[in-house]
């Protein structure tokens, strides 16, 4: 197998930045820095469908002041466009039906390296990194995250990038599933974490795709990632990986329950009582600093809150809404897991009570189609914005007084730590990452049940606070001390894999363990 540095071959895409580049990578990282590769199927500096993207932006970055990390993504057409060079520094075997592959290699303005699966009859296409421009899931996509599980496998045993291995690998959700589980079948004792960033999309394919996964038998079986007679990536990921996290501490529990588990509670309940399973908090990356945001029209402090008023007003501007009125936002990917259903039902409550609210949103067709009709309904109090703008949902943060996120279930969230920043209250369920990082009637409004009489309760108490402007103003200010950046969440990560690195992690200690859910 040839490592050696090549330019990117002329059948390669025809959208590929070609440019050599000279490789001069000299980040300065401490003397006791270990290898990390980090595995993900989204990265939002180039490609982003949610918060996998931000935290797989956020999270390499904070650790790359301990560890020398690279972060390993497939060569989608948003990649090959991005004009970044790229280098092509390697090349991989295929599997079953798995291509071969390339490995490309480009440096971030801030040297973060990033290592990209080039495989042009998987990645090269229109659409996002899941489906195509429709919403339809390609239908290959277990081969498509298989070449880049394998590629991560590979590059963890020595092939595909010269000089480098790494001491740890660190997989991502459903798509990177089958890394640690190619990892020991080609009998490598590299430790390898998985993080599930949320369980309920597993990567489910048939039984028959063991052929081009190129699967041993043992995976057939429920003791491998045989899931209700299909096979489960997100499975894979759980059953083989050395440690699982998650998230949030309350997800982490959550997710050993019937309620939560997806049909994987039994397993997650072993892994738990095992000490195997564990939740970090997610952080916010430094970008989320309301006084240094170059995409807001004026940057404010806490008590500066002409600027929020500012906000505001561009918002009622751009979104056709009266000037009056406190301001609800949404600020999310319209899918049944954010309860937006909820805050359809809910609107009509909100506007009675002399509210606005902006929605800035993508997702299922359906709920897009409902989302609008509500506009409609209630013109100059309801706006909609279906596209997937990241300043104008900066914009709206800022400008609002409340977020609105009735999640049914919620791994972490970052929506309600952005809003916090920008002295926008969440209104939340008293759910996963939800219920860690809002403390009720402080820093934001939670409530139980997902049901409209519930989440009407609490935005009542919301708007009870909007009447009381010293009150307002003091949740505001403790709310935007509220939420955690990454340089400080990032430290149980490093704990971790130093231990797993050192091999002294025996499991998580009983004291940090994971109590598991009883049913
Ligand atoms: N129209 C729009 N324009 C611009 N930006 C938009 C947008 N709609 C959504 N976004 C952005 O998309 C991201 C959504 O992040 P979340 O963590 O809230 O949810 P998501 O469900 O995608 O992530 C999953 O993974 C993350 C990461 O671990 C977990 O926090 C979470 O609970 C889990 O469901 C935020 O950056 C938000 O601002």
């Amino acid at each position: 197998m040839g490592n050696a540095a090549a330019v990117l071959p002329e059948e390669s895409f025809k959208h590929a930045a070609s440019t050599l580049t000279p490789l001069s990578l000299t980040r300065s990282t401490p003397p006791d820095a270990q290898r990390i590769l980090f595995v993900t199927s989204e990265f939002t500096d180039l490609v982003k469908v949610g918060g996998l993207g931000d935290v797989s932006a956020a999270l390499p970055r904070a650790l790359s002041r301990h560890h020398d990390v690279r972060v390993l993504i497939p060569g989608y057409r948003q990649v090959m466009c991005s004009g970044l060079p790229m280098r092509v520094i390697g090349k991989l075997p295929g599997r079953g039906a798995i291509p071969p592959c390339l490995i490309g290699e480009l440096t971030l303005p801030d040297q973060l390296v990033v290592h990209v699966v080039l495989c042009q009859q998987l990645y090269d296409r229109e659409g996002n990194p899941y489906g195509d421009s429709q919403g339809n899931d390609w239908p290959d996509n277990h081969i498509r995250f298989a070449r880049l599980a394998l590629a991560a496998a590979q590059i963890a045993g020595g092939s595909g990038i010269r000089n480098w291995t790494p001491d740890l690998v660190h997989a991502n959700d459903w798509p990177t599933g089958l890394t640690p589980a190619y990892m020991k079948w080609s009998g490598q004792n590299t430790p390898c974490i998985f993080t599930i960033h949320n369980l309920a999309y597993q990567g489910l394919c048939e039984m028959e795709s063991h052929v081009e996964l190129g699967l041993p038998a043992e995976a057939l079986s429920p003791e491998g990632m045989e899931y209700y007679g299909k096979l489960s990536c997100m499975k894979a990921g759980i059953n083989y990986a050395t440690r699982i996290s998650t998230v949030s501490h309350t997800y982490a529990h959550e997710i050993t329950s019937a309620a939560f588990g997806c049909g994987l509670e039994g397993l997650l309940r072993r892994k738990a009582s095992e000490g195997l399973l564990c939740g970090f908090v997610n952080g916010i990356d430094d970008s989320w600093d309301p006084a240094n945001d170059p995409r807001l029209l004026q940057g404010f402090k806490p008590g500066q809150w002409e600027a929020k008023q500012l906000h505001a007003r561009h918002v009622a501007q751009t979104f056709d809404l009266h000037d009056d009125g406190p301001l609800f936002a949404v600020v999310s990917r319209l899918v049944h897991q954010k309860g937006i259903d909820l805050t359809l039902a809910a609107a009509e409550h909100i506007v009675a009570g002399g509210g606005r609210i902006a929605i800035i949103g993508q997702g299922e067709r359906a709920l897009e189609q409902q989302v609008e009709a509500l506009a409609t309904r209630f013109p100059g109090r309801v706006g909609v914005n279906l596209t997937f703008c990241e300043t104008e949902a900066r914009r709206i943060i800022a400008g609002s007084d409340f977020l609105l996120m009735p999640s049914r279930y919620e791994p972490c969230g970052l929506s309600q730590s952005y809003a916090q920043c920008y002295g926008s209250l969440p209104i939340a369920r008293r759910t996963g990452g939800l219920a860690d990082t809002i403390e009720d009637g402080v820093t934001g409004f939670l409530f139980r049940e997902a049901t409209l009489d519930s989440y009407l309760r609490a935005i009542g108490r919301a708007l009870n606070v909007h009447r009381r402007p010293l009150l307002l103003n003091a949740m505001r200010r403790k709310a935007m001390a509220a939420p955690l950046y990454w340089h400080q969440a990032v430290q149980p990560y490093d704990r971790l894999y130093r231990r797993l690195i050192d091999g002294t992690d025996a499991a998580f200690s009983s004291r940090r363990r994971v109590r598991a859910c009883a049913s």
